[in-house]
């Protein structure tokens, strides 16, 4: 089943309940909501306050992706604000195990990311505990930026390990330059998950862009 997760990293700021609804009605299955530090990555974003603020105003799942140190300091904090789904980079802390089964056991679903210079053998040990494997096609900090090919290696050889082993049943999701020229081959890789924020924000038609990208996932899988 292909999901399209619009990134509202690229919304309009002054007017996220408008683009949130908007991508809402227009058939988006998740919204991810990128959380910077300033210190995992060169840049700031949105903390819970941000989460629990649209909580009420929609149904779709909430998705938050921690780019930040110390990422076990704030489960509670973003599970509490409404979180479905909280992401954790591998890179982030010395404890990604323990960090995974902390948002288990506060009832949401977990998954790990894993960073474009990251290799794959560092998650191998938590895949049978996530619900789902963000692969980074491009260096987290920044929207806008160019998907980075030599992912869709990682992106197959995760499609073969789930496969192959009984106990690892995790969805496989792609961040990062995921546009009109690059879904398809993320999709034929083995991709369920599909974030897309400049392609779909950045645009006059975000619902028209949305639906493409779609069609594109769904011909590629055919
Ligand atoms: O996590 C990140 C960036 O670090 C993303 O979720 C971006 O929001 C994706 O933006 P586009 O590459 O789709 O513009
Ligand atoms: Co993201």
């Amino acid at each position: 089943m292909i999901k399209i997760a619009p990134s509202i990293l690229s919304a309009d700021y002054a007017n996220l309940q408008r683009d949130v609804e908007l991508v809402e009605k227009g058939g988006a299955d998740l919204l991810h909501i990128d959380v910077m530090d300033g210190h995992f990555v060169p840049n700031l974003s949105f903390g819970p306050g941000v989460v629990s603020a649209l909580r009420p105003i929609t149904k779709l799942p909430l998705e938050c992706h921690l780019m930040i140190d110390a990422p076990e300091q704030y489960i509670k904090a973003f599970a509490q604000a409404g979180a479905d789904r909280i992401l954790v980079h591998v890179e982030s802390t010395p404890h990604i195990y323990r960090a995974l089964q902390m948002i288990k056991d506060a009832g949401l679903e977990a998954g790990v990311v894993i960073n474009p210079g990251t290799p794959l053998e560092l998650i191998t040990n938590v895949l049978p505990i996530v619900d789902q494997v963000l692969v980074m096609t491009v260096n987290p900090g920044f929207g806008g930026q160019v998907f980075l090919k030599g992912m869709l290696k990682k992106v197959s050889r995760l499609d073969q390990l789930r496969q192959t082993n009984y106990n690892q049943d995790f969805k496989i999701e792609v961040d990062g330059g995921i546009n009109d020229q690059t879904i398809a081959a993320c999709a034929k890789a083995g991709a369920d998950v599909f974030v897309a924020g400049s392609y779909v924000y950045d645009s006059d038609n975000p619902v028209a862009r949305m639906n493409h990208l779609r069609d594109l996932a769904a011909d590629a899988t055919h």
